[in-house]
């Protein structure tokens, strides 16, 4: 389980890091971290969410300061340097939260990421020509704030690419990436480890660490507990070693569902932005007391789909979007916030949460019952709400009054879910629940969905991710080119068949099965 470093006993290690400690007001984020990365060696950071991987990634890279220790980069000492430093030296980093400016395109955010020297022209070649190399598709032109969360992460992989690293720091690159994007960023990755560079890695994804990476580590509480090879290690043992358990098993469900909750009609929408997708004759049905998930890849009328669910498109006819019966297109968020809708957004700060606002006014953004008449705010009744949140979630953060800035993304993303779990919606819409969370969150949450579901809410969940789509949901869509699939049991679903079904290739699949359908009636009748 604990082994020493990979080492000729001549090479420096590419990292090396020793004894570094970094305290924010309310936690020490990390405390006397030693790590070791051999040059093309790709290396995991494993941890529960709040470990200290996020800042120790940080202090690699300049953006943070440690209070103490040394970082050494290929053998030599940095001492106080910034990420234009680290740059230079050919480190890159891919943060969690995106560092795009929305106005700008792709072309002009990747320019302000690399040092002079190259035309915005030659840089809009150069992202063509890797995201062909790499198949990571990206379209140049493309203001940022027209993109899908999966575009944006394609974008920064794109722009860390360019740089030609010498070690790589991807902090969960693959959280909204579709898994055939996650298997061409691997063959990239091992690509570039074969060439000498060095990976560090983050994910809470035990399965991809251990197809992708050669070691571990493990972090807790802001220490290192350990040092594997994740490739001899299961997902139970990995789980074990970093959050001292395995997830729980999720309870089977047995219950028919109520009334229709939501239904769609046709909903069909032009495209809001030139880039965005249409949205074409969409129906959709979601009963109380089940859990309905829609499959498909970031970019296919997700976006679109959830603007018109949520309120924030109210252009389709009334009727194309019910709520409980009730014509609901041309409400606004909050007037079907009063129908019993919560929503979260797959953009946690932004739109999820207001950065540097509190934890306990951000509940304000979708909870209305500390206010008073006159739109007073109750403080006491809005820190017990908050303070309620955190301990149920288990969030760890300093308490009401941290700004949701101060979270790690797991945290906050535990904070947000929580928030609309919370206010016991009667349809909740849940966008990429488990973005970050690490696997012990990631099960709790599914509960609590699931928990939710049994007391007779409806829930709608999008995701990219088929194997969360197949444990929570009872019934199954799949949204691809704007168009949405017949849905399909749970139990007759398979990822092959949804998989088919993300590429837009359900028709003929339906006409077979209907033309079955008729033969079968027409033998029938025939016979009778
Ligand atoms: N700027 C900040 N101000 C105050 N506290 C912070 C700040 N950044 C991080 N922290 C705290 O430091 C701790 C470690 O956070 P960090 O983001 O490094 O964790 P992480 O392991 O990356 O978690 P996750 O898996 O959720 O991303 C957390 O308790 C977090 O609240």
């Amino acid at each position: 389980m604990f082994d020493t470093p990979p080492s000729d006993g001549q090479t420096p290690p590419r990292l090396r890091l020793r004894g570094i400690t970094k305290r924010y007001p309310a936690v020490l984020a990390n405390d006397g971290i030693a790590l070791d990365v051999a040059p093309g060696e790709i290396h995991a950071v494993l941890g529960e969410n709040g470990a200290g991987k996020s800042t120790l990634m940080k202090i690699i890279y300049g953006a943070v300061q440690p209070d103490a220790g040394t970082v050494e980069f290929d053998g030599r000492p940095l001492k106080g340097h910034d990420p234009q430093d680290a740059r230079r030296l050919g480190i890159a980093m891919v943060f969690q939260h995106f560092s795009l400016f929305d106005t700008l395109s792709v072309a002009e955010n990747v320019w302000l990421g690399l040092e002079r020297g190259m035309t915005l022209a030659q840089v809009r070649e150069r992202i063509t020509a890797v995201a062909a190399q790499y198949g990571l598709e990206v379209d140049p032109e493309r203001p940022v704030h027209s993109l899908s969360v999966g575009e944006m992460q394609r974008v920064e992989i794109i722009r860390a690419l360019l740089t030609n690293p010498r070690l790589l720091i991807l902090d969960e690159p693959t959280s909204v990436l579709t898994p055939q994007a996650v298997e061409k960023l691997f063959v990239v990755l091992r690509q570039l480890a074969s060439e000498g560079c060095s990976i560090l890695y983050i994910s809470h994804k035990l399965h991809e660490i251990r197809a992708l990476c050669t070691r571990c580590t493990v972090m807790r509480a802001g220490r290192v507990t350990g040092v594997c090879d994740p490739r001899q290690e299961s997902n139970a043992s990995l789980s074990r070693l970093m959050i001292g358990a395995e997830p729980a098993e999720l309870a089977p469900h047995s219950t028919p569902p109520g009334a229709e909750v939501l239904r769609t009609q046709a909903l069909a929408l032009a495209r809001a932005d030139a880039f965005g997708v249409d949205l074409i004759d969409v129906d959709l049905r979601v009963c109380a007391g089940e859990v309905v998930g829609i499959a498909g890849i970031s970019g296919n009328g997700q976006k679109e789909l959830l603007a018109a669910l949520s309120g924030e498109d109210c252009r389709a006819a009334a009727h194309m979007v019910q709520l409980g019966g009730r014509p609901a297109a041309r409400l606004g968020p909050r007037q079907r916030r009063a129908l019993g809708l919560h929503f979260v957004p797959e953009e946690r700060l932004g739109r999820g949460a207001v950065p540097g606002m509190a934890l306990a006014h951000n509940l304000l953004l979708t909870r209305e019952e500390a206010l008073g008449p006159g739109g007073w705010i109750r403080m006491g009744q809005l820190r017990a709400q908050a303070q309620a949140i955190i301990e149920r979630f288990q969030v760890k953060a300093a308490g009401p009054q941290a700004p949701a800035q101060s979270l790690s993304g797991g945290n906050l993303q535990k904070f947000i879910v929580g928030r609309a779990i919370d206010a016991r919606p009667r349809l909740l819409i849940v966008s990429q629940p488990t973005w970050g969370v690490d696997v012990g969150a990631a099960a709790q949450i599914r509960s609590a969905i699931l928990a939710l579901r049994d007391q007779g809410c409806a829930v709608l969940v999008l995701s990219e991710e088929l194997d969360e789509l197949f444990e929570i949901s009872d019934r199954l869509y799949v949204l691809a080119k704007g168009r949405l699939s017949p849905s399909v049991a749970r139990a007759d679903a398979t990822v092959q068949r949804i998989g088919e079904w993300m590429s837009g290739l359900w028709h003929a699949e339906v006409q077979a099965h209907l033309g079955a359908v008729a033969r079968q009636e027409e033998v029938a009748h025939a016979a009778s």
